[in-house]
């Protein structure tokens, strides 16, 4: 079999894309599998949690992410890999998996149904691709760069006009936050004055769940202030690939349905406290 001719555009074009079938199609595999591990666990009424002073960890993090992994690094032994339990492998390639085996492991110790698990992957440093698994409800996300956001297979769009008195906004803070008093009290204002503004603040301690309401206009912004690399990829790649106003400063991250909306959110959310 010959391979494809690199100095003609469209052979190049077509391996990225077989490349990406490939890499769509293995997100997809292990946060399905990684996602029946979290819903026999959840069913089963799994409360097995340690809470550290830097962080919950469930024993379903690391089972649910023992069933994922692997499938990665088999597929692909050359691309760069984070998996939030087992930590960093090196690779050669320009791509980089991020693996969040249970995102909102808080909420699944307490026996709430928001959590997921998520894979992003980036190609030098940018966010390519993203799946998104939710176990409770059975609800699969895909995004892609330039290729919008699936749900369920279907597109969606971040689009929606409730207007601002009846909007949801969901907040999405990094584990540091809390525990670093000047960004706790950051943050802190920021939820108070979006509070203010919106009919509803979600504090989301699932953030791919809630960017992925956001990203089938279920929920009409987020504001996101010094995220986790985990949750961010998905969220910025959801934001985007959604057709979402996006506004950035530093840590602060704001994405509204629309343009009217963003300018709202965004004074309310560039608050000092
Ligand atoms: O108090 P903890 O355990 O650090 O949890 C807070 C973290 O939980 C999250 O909501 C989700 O993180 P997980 O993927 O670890 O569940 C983060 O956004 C937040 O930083
Ligand atoms: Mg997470």
């Amino acid at each position: 079999m010959t391979g494809p001719d690199l100095d003609r555009v469209d052979d190049f074009e077509a391996m990225e894309r077989d490349d990406l079938e490939a890499m769509e199609s293995v997100a997809r595999a292990a946060v399905l599998a990684a996602g029946a591990e979290l819903r026999d666990r959840y069913r089963d009424g799994d409360d097995d949690a340690e809470y550290g002073a830097h962080d919950v960890k469930a024993a379903a993090d690391e089972a649910a992410e023992a069933r994922m992994l692997p499938l990665v690094r088999r597929s692909f032994p050359d691309h760069a890999v984070f998996a939030e339990e087992a930590g960093e492998f090196p690779g050669s390639e320009p791509y980089r998996w991020i693996v969040d085996p249970l995102d909102g492991t808080n909420d699944f110790a307490a026996g709430l149904p928001t959590f997921a698990s998520s894979v992003a992957v980036l190609r030098d440093g940018e966010p390519l691709l993203a799946a998104v698994y939710q176990p409770a409800t059975d609800e699969t996300y895909v995004a892609r760069r330039d290729d919008g956001v699936r749900y369920e297979c279907e597109p969606v769009t971040a689009a929606g006009d409730v207007g601002i008195p009846a909007a949801t906004v969901a907040t999405i803070v990094g584990r540091d936050v809390p525990r670093d008093p000047d960004l706790a009290r950051r943050s802190d204002a920021i939820r108070g004055s979006l509070r203010e503004t919106v009919k509803r603040v979600i504090p989301s301690w699932a953030p791919t769940v809630h960017s992925g309401l956001f990203a089938r206009g279920r929920i009409q912004g987020i504001a996101q202030f010094h995220p986790d690399e985990e949750e961010r990829a998905v969220t910025e790649l959801f934001a985007s690939e959604a057709g979402a106003a996006i506004r950035r400063e530093g840590p602060l991250y704001v994405a509204a349905a629309d343009e009217p909306t963003l300018a709202t959110l965004w004074e309310a959310a560039r608050v000092e406290p």
